[in-house]
């Protein structure tokens, strides 16, 4: 029987079965040995041992791993992007989907409190930049409503994993999402926060995917040895005629890049962040 990792407790995971049934999971000796052994999103086999309970026999191999949060087979980011109460950062935005191109997964970006939003043209150009680039792009409001019904049936499945700034709307855009579900353990994990803080991961279910329910983790900052994955998540510029087919856009003769970011054909604040995430993330740059 195969299934899917759920919620991992005190090492004990608990694994939904395709026809929705759920398991409390010891795991096999040499698995339990294995480091790294088993993750939230890991499909699993299992052996039914007692009502509600069973072994785990196998992981499945996984993909798209997330190191923090520690979830497995994970199909996208959601980036949350609150864009006023507080304005968000762009080059943290920039920097998000730049992780997602180098994990290779999708990203979407979903702009949190439009009621609080007073400029909706501003607005509409940020999407507008975006979704030329290529991304879906959500205006929501957990307030109004705005949003939620058209980015919960959109096209997607596997699971999902929320990333953004401390205070962007996440686990207000998470209750909305799924009012049924019991999310105020969170508010526990906040409690811990500064001594102790609770770490932990679940999945939830959409009518479309999984979400990871992840309070606890802030990530991001990686290290990159092929600084080519940085430029290629800037795809945007895939059509530039340079001179050099691998060209970084920085210095090189015949750049077709940087005359068109002074002449605002590219968005110059995309090209700066671009050139900063380089810097930090690759030590050569
Ligand atoms: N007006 C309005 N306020 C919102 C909306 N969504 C979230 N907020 C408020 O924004 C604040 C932060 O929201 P949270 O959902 O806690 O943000 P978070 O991203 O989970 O924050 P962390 O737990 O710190 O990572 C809270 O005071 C929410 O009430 C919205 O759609 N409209
Ligand atoms: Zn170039």
């Amino acid at each position: 029987m195969q299934g899917l990792v759920v919620l991992l407790e005190a090492n004990r995971p608990t694994v939904e079965t395709d026809d929705g049934k759920r398991y409390l999971c010891y795991l096999r000796g040499k698995i339990k040995r294995d480091a790294g052994r088993i993750l939230v999103g890991d499909r699993v086999e299992i052996m039914p041992t007692d009502p509600g309970e069973a072994i785990i026999t196998k992981v499945l191999p996984r993909s798209h791993s997330l190191f923090r949060p520690p979830v497995a087979n994970v199909s996208g980011l959601f980036v949350i992007f609150s864009f006023t109460e507080p304005r968000g950062s762009l080059e943290l935005l920039d920097k998000r989907l730049v992780m997602a191109h180098i994990l290779n997964v999708e990203a979407e970006i979903v702009v949190t409190k439009t009621d609080l939003v007073d400029d909706r043209e501003k607005l509409t150009r940020f999407m507008t930049l975006y979704k030329n680039i290529g991304y879906r792009v959500w205006a929501t409001s957990v307030t109004t409503g705005e949003g939620i019904p058209e980015f919960l049936e959109a096209p997607r499945t596997g699971i999902w994993v929320m990333v953004g700034e401390s205070g962007a709307g996440k686990s207000s855009l998470a209750k909305a999402l799924l009012p049924h579900e019991e999310l105020d353990i969170q508010g526990l994990s906040r409690i811990g926060r500064g001594q102790q803080t609770t770490r932990w991961v679940r999945l939830l279910k959409t009518r479309q995917f999984w979400l990871a329910d992840t309070p606890g983790y802030t990530a991001l900052e990686m290290s990159v040895k092929d600084p080519q994955l940085i430029r290629q998540a800037f795809w945007e510029w895939d059509n530039a005629s340079c001179r050099f087919p691998g060209c970084f856009h920085i210095d090189e003769p015949g750049c077709d890049v940087l005359p068109k970011v002074m002449q605002g054909i590219y968005d110059p604040v995309r090209y700066e962040h671009y050139r900063l995430i380089l810097n930090q993330w690759v030590k050569r740059y």
